[in-house]
């Protein structure tokens, strides 16, 4: 190992063996082996529906396996409730963060606990407290008494984190953590993680990109249909290729498919874009899109993106500009007027936007395009299940079934079947937010080959990511957004990551200076 002394192997923190859980028509663990050694970075990779959820609420105390052995420090261990994981030490950020949005930070990293219950002198001890768990973490700047509602996501991140410190958390597993956050926040976690390391807290972290695994873990555990399928493997040694085909069992071309030479470059625009604005959010977007072309938007978290999209959709009314599909401009702030152009929008926030949880995984699929399921007024359910299980088998949904309840798929699993709606609607403009947020390598490829062929079709297709590797290598063209502003348009082949990001910071500075009455040349769009 490559790591600190602390990660030598020794007696392990933890482990696992033999771990299974089934749940109905499903053994999501069948037999799981896990060792996770004090002060390492621990990385447990594997496809959607893999099983790494299911394992870590195990960890957590939140799962009760059906059979298996667990050991903390060498003993035998029974986590039969979340209270008794955490009094061992065990501490888990999910995805979904589980803070209470009215309470203040302070509040939150102490719920439940004495500290926080008793009079006013308690509740400046825990402010105080509060106040240097996060100075500790490296993030001073998040008030104790501010209301974690009103933070952003790395910031209530750092508050999930601090939570885990303030239980002397031995163990802290992160479940994605990266996948809400930009560049920069994510080297800030970075560096956060290597202070608990230093100081022998181990940490399980989960992620689909790869290449965070390289800069940040120690060892790696991966998992296939619910059994560990290489364990210990060390992070920086491994071959990518290698790490993916023990995920997937297969070779993949991690490539990105190939654009079209002949670019309909005289087409009448599709999709246009004049001046549009959206106060306290974006200023004078202008762009256009073609028959069969991707742009791409690339920028910070929080720069504007979404919102673009958004407002092009009509989700929101803009202050200022207007949006044309087909030469013919929209009512400003009406999705039906969107919808009826043919205007698609796949959201970010794809669970809680967009997912029917308790209908089956063909409803899903097909509920934005009943009208071509039916006929004389019976919808054909034959048809409607067809279409739907052959998108789940281009985007290798698993398990395959499109009867299943949507709720009782993996968190990843959920996003391709959202993501297959739209791709299974007619669009002429297709709107596409963090297309492949928490989706696997394997499916990753087979979700740009499809928005491509839906581009080859004639589609328009607009794409926002905070990895800025996806945008240059699926988008046509790119506009570089920052601080709400189009600070560059550039076809994709010239640019290159370094020189995106150098764009948004200059933007950045830009904004600041523009703010304060400095004169800066930015690069304009
Ligand atoms: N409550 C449940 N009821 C039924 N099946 C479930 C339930 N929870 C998980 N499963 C199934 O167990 C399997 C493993 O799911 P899990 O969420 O652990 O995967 P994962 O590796 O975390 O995936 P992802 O990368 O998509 O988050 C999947 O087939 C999933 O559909």
């Amino acid at each position: 190992m490559s790591k600190s002394p602390g990660v030598q192997v020794t007696a392990p923190l933890l482990q696992m063996r033999g771990i299974v859980k089934a749940f109905p028509g499903v053994r999501a663990l069948d037999g799981v082996d896990l060792d996770v050694q004090p002060g390492e970075v621990h990385c447990l990779l594997g496809q959607n529906g893999a099983g790494k959820s299911t394992l870590i609420k195990v960890l957590a105390g939140a799962h009760q396996p059906d059979d298996g052995e667990i050991t903390w420090r060498g003993e035998p261990v029974r986590l039969g409730n979340p209270q008794a994981a955490m009094s061992l030490g065990i501490a888990t950020i999910y995805q979904e963060l589980d803070l209470v949005d009215g309470l203040t930070v302070a509040d939150n990293i102490f719920l439940g606990r004495e500290v926080a219950r008793f009079g006013l002198s308690h509740l400046s001890r825990a402010n105080r407290l509060a106040g240097a768990l996060l100075a500790r973490l490296g993030h001073p700047e998040i008030r104790p008494t501010a209301e974690v509602g009103s933070l952003p996501a790395a910031a209530q991140q750092m508050v999930s984190i601090a939570r885990a410190l303030s239980q002397d958390a031995r163990l802290i597993i992160m479940d994605e953590p990266s996948a809400v956050l930009d560049n920069e926040e994510v080297e800030r976690l970075f560096g956060v993680i290597r202070d608990l390391t230093a100081d022998d807290v181990a940490v399980v972290y989960i992620s689909h990109r790869l290449e965070e695994i390289r800069e940040i873990g120690d060892r790696i555990t991966v998992l296939k249909d619910g059994r560990t399928v290489a364990t210990g493997l060390p992070a920086r040694e491994t071959p990518t290729r290698e790490v993916i085909t023990l995920m997937t069992g297969r070779d993949i071309e991690y490539v990105f498919p190939p654009r079209r030479t002949a670019l309909a470059g005289d087409a009448d625009p599709l999709l246009e874009v004049d001046g549009l604005a959206l106060d306290g959010h974006f200023a004078d977007v202008s762009f256009t899109v073609r028959p069969g072309e991707i742009v791409g938007l690339a920028g910070l978290v929080g720069s504007g993106r979404s919102e673009i999209l958004e407002t092009v959709y009509g989700a929101r009314r803009p202050s200022a500009g207007s949006v044309r599909v087909a030469g013919r401009r929209l009512r400003p702030g009406d999705t039906g007027a969107a919808v009826a152009a043919g205007i698609g929008l796949a959201p970010e926030e794809r669970k809680s936007q967009a997912l029917l949880l308790g209908e089956a995984v063909y409803r899903n699929i097909s509920i934005s395009s009943l009208g071509r399921f039916a006929s004389v007024g019976f919808l054909s359910r034959r048809a409607e299940k067809a279409a739907a299980r052959k998108q789940v088998t281009a985007l290798e949904v698993r398990p395959a079934d499109v009867e299943r309840e949507a709720r009782t798929l993996s968190g990843g699993n959920q996003q391709k079947v959202v993501l297959a709606r739209w791709l299974l609607r007619d669009c002429r403009v297709l709107l596409l937010d963090e297309p492949t947020r928490g989706v696997d390598v394997g499916a990753r490829s087979e979700i740009y080959a499809l928005i491509r062929e839906l581009a080859d079709r004639g589609v328009a297709v607009v794409v926002v990511s905070s990895e800025i590797p996806e945008v240059l290598g699926l988008a046509d063209r790119v506009l570089v957004i920052s601080d709400g502003a189009v600070v560059a348009e550039r076809t994709a082949d010239a640019l290159d990551e370094h020189a995106v990001l150098d764009m948004v910071m200059e933007g950045t500075v830009g904004a600041v200076a523009a703010a304060s009455g400095t004169q800066h040349g930015g690069d304009g769009a």
